[in-house]
């Protein structure tokens, strides 16, 4: 195909999906914000911090330039925490074609506005990439992206020949994309899984069993689709990969980031010193504020968030967290849904 491709962030994600666009046949550039880390993937061909292990194949080069990474690139595709994506995004609009296709694989929210990332994007990028801006998310760790481990995934656009574009460019025999036309949906449910995932390492570590897992995986999923419907999104997307798909992956794997900070802070050790051992983002602290801000503005009710949050940022007991999730005054399962009983 051999595409010109910039990957904007060498951490484990970028890492993984610039060789997935590698081994596609594109030429891929992927930014790195140290300089040790691009000259280790240069000389070495290793990027032993985020994905230890791995050989990066030759045809990706490390630069630490955003301008040269995206320089008269057919895609650029940001993997950049969310906290960063603004400011990346704001330098790389300079350089950034004006045809080209633009990609995000972040999962999380802007703290303080509450924006998702691709509105982000359309404040950064001028309008006539707007119809170009999709989002890759889904069950998908890096780790066993990087082994071709099979791999589904969703590719969200509001312009359908953008999200079949970038599809044909990241499809592969271990890697299968599927396109959606819901960006709303996609980004809210790749965003919220991380706060539920956070909650089941916490679970996990305080020795709560299966039922508990399934309890927090479904009762979950219905408040990421509460707060998606409120902000726009349709609500079978939770039922697809970027909803339910993540959320199994994240909820149980011990390559999720956010399920180990979770059971490090059943430990009893402090948000800080989780998120220092870690060394690696946990996007669900930061996206549990924003989603707690979002539940009031939009007025839906989101009682695990809200227990998360006073557990996170207020030092509550996690274990009286439970116990006051389980002594909630009585509901119906589906009752916003299931209106006609
Ligand atoms: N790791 C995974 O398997 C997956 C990660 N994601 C999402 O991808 C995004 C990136 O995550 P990972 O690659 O896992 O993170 P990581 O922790 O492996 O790497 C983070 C990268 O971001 C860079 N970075 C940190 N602060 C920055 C800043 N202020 N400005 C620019 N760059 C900065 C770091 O230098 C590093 O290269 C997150 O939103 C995450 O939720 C999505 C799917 C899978
Ligand atoms: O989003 C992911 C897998 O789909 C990665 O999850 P973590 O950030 O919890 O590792």
């Amino acid at each position: 195909m051999n595409r010109r491709v910039a990957v904007l962030g060498a951490g484990s994600w970028g890492t993984a999906l610039a060789t997935v666009l590698a081994e596609n046949g594109c030429e891929v550039t992927l930014w790195a914000r140290r300089q040790a880390v691009a000259d280790e993937i240069n000389r070495f061909r290793t990027n032993e911090k985020y994905l230890p292990g791995v050989t990066i194949p030759p045809r990706i080069a490390a630069s630490t330039s955003i301008s040269d990474a995206v320089r008269g690139k057919d895609l650029v595709l940001f993997v950049v925490p969310s906290h960063a994506m603004r400011e990346i995004a704001a330098i790389a609009s300079r350089w950034i074609r004006a045809d080209a296709l633009i990609v995000h694989a972040t999962k999380g929210f802007e703290v303080g506005t509450l924006k998702r990332m691709t509105e982000v994007l359309k404040e950064e990028l001028p309008q006539e990439l707007h119809p170009n801006i999709a989002v890759l998310s889904g069950p998908s760790h890096a780790e066993e992206v990087i082994k071709k481990l099979p791999t589904t995934v969703v590719v969200a656009s509001e312009r359908q020949k953008t999200a079949e574009e970038v599809q044909a460019i990241f499809i592969n025999s271990y890697f299968r994309v599927y396109t959606n036309p819901d960006v709303i949906g996609v980004e809210v449910g790749g965003a919220l899984k991380n706060i539920i995932a956070l909650a089941a390492g916490l679970a996990d570590g305080l020795g709560f069993g299966d039922n508990s897992k399934a309890a927090l995986i479904t009762r979950g999923l219905a408040e990421i689709a509460r707060l998606g419907l409120a902000m726009g999104a349709k609500p079978i997307t939770f039922v697809g990969l970027a909803g339910v798909g993540d959320l199994v992956v994240t909820c149980t794997s011990r390559h999720s980031r956010n399920w180990r900070a979770g059971h490090m802070l059943s430990q009893g050790k402090k948000l800080e010193q989780v998120l220092e051992e870690m060394g690696m983002v946990v996007e669900g602290v930061k996206t549990t504020r924003v989603a707690h801000a979002l539940s009031r503005h939009y007025q839906v009710e989101m009682p695990l968030t809200e227990q998360l949050y006073a557990v996170l940022f207020e030092g509550k007991d996690p274990e009286q967290a439970v116990k006051d999730l389980m002594s909630r005054g009585r509901t119906g399962e589906l009752e916003e849904i299931i209106q006609d009983w």
